[in-house]
């Protein structure tokens, strides 16, 4: 693919938790487009799982660990965009991926501030939406995932597998807004000639949703273990977590000595096998779970995850 010279190109990728923001950033990461292209994530939690989760990387990959990027002066975000204008000229497209809790549009207007004026371009936000789940996550986080959706320039309707048509159909009719386009995914491999269509999509400030402090409640807490664990027992401990709970997701190892990637979302458990655990990782098992609410119950989930493997483990508490 040709690239232009002139202000790189700025793509934020946003939705709500465990949508496929990461799926979408390995997809485009593992293209065959001929653009290099640098990472910036924004994981939710203390620990920022995405990293370990992006799979090939060269254009330079950046952990925004400073909190939440839709929130505050930024100057996180704008720290890592000057950083990286200023080590990596061969870099022909910046991604932002967004934390499942932040809002993409307020991202994207830190990329717009004038002192990135000639030299950034915002190419687009992206917000994916779970075919499945965006009910649930409507439910679960009233006025966020609305939010997320309002600022897109691209509707990602992702996991058209776990929907059927009259499903997909009914959330097009009652989402689609005369300022977004939408695309149905399966596993978020959404064309480069959509992703990377070098223009400018028109961004209007008006979102159909105003932005809402609605993250602010969500809480996250990390799960260490250095014993192996049963993948039996942790399964079924997973798949009955409180409805406050949404999301989960990181590195286990099971007493077999096989690793997985482990994804909860919503009410969905997968245990997708690892040939080894992520580099510099330094436990077993590292899990971050995040919910929304009152009465999370967070000490009583750690406890039946303790009892899925042997000693006692560490806790780490963080809040957007
Ligand atoms: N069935 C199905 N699963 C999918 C699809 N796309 C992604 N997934 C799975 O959904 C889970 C979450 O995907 P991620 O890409 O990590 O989601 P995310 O939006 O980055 O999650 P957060 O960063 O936690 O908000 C993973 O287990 C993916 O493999 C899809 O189209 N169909």
């Amino acid at each position: 693919m040709v690239t232009s010279a002139g202000p790189l190109p700025v793509t934020v990728i946003g939705g709500f938790l465990g949508a496929g923001k990461t799926t979408l950033v390995n997809h485009i990461l593992g293209g065959d487009h001929g653009l290099k292209i640098a990472v910036l994530v924004n994981d939710f939690g203390a620990i920022n799982i995405d990293t370990a989760l992006i799979t090939s990387m060269e254009g330079g990959l950046y952990n925004l660990s400073n909190g939440c990027v839709c929130c505050g002066l930024n100057q996180g975000l704008v720290e890592q965009l000057e950083a990286l204008l200023t080590e990596r000229p061969d870099v022909d497209h910046i991604l932002i991926e967004a934390s499942g809790v932040a809002d993409p549009g307020r991202i994207m207007d830190t990329v717009l501030y004038a002192r990135f004026s000639g030299r950034l371009r915002g190419d687009a936000v992206l917000v994916l939406a779970d075919a499945a789940g965006f009910d649930d996550a409507i439910a679960i986080a009233p006025g966020l995932a609305e939010a997320q959706v309002g600022s897109a320039d691209l509707l990602i309707l992702n996991k058209t597998d776990l929907a059927t048509r009259d499903a997909l159909d009914a959330w097009r009719k009652r989402w689609s807004f005369a300022d977004s386009r939408i695309v149905e995914t399966e596993n978020a491999r959404v064309p480069f000639s959509i992703l990377f269509a070098g223009e400018t999509l028109a961004r209007d400030p008006a979102s159909a949703f105003a932005a809402t402090s609605v993250h602010e409640q969500a809480e996250s807490v990390t799960w260490r273990h250095h014993e192996p664990i049963d993948a039996k027992r942790l399964h079924a401990v997973l798949a009955t977590l409180p409805t406050g709970i949404y999301r989960a997701k990181g590195f286990v190892t099971a007493s077999d000595g096989r690793c997985f990637t482990v994804h909860v979302v919503g009410t969905r458990v997968t245990f997708q096998p690892l040939a080894r655990l992520p580099e510099g990782l330094g436990v077993e098992n590292l899990l971050v779970l995040i919910g929304f609410g009152q009465g999370l119950e967070f000490e009583r989930i750690l406890a039946q995850l303790d009892g899925c493997a042997g000693r006692p483990r560490s806790i780490e508490n963080g809040e957007a």
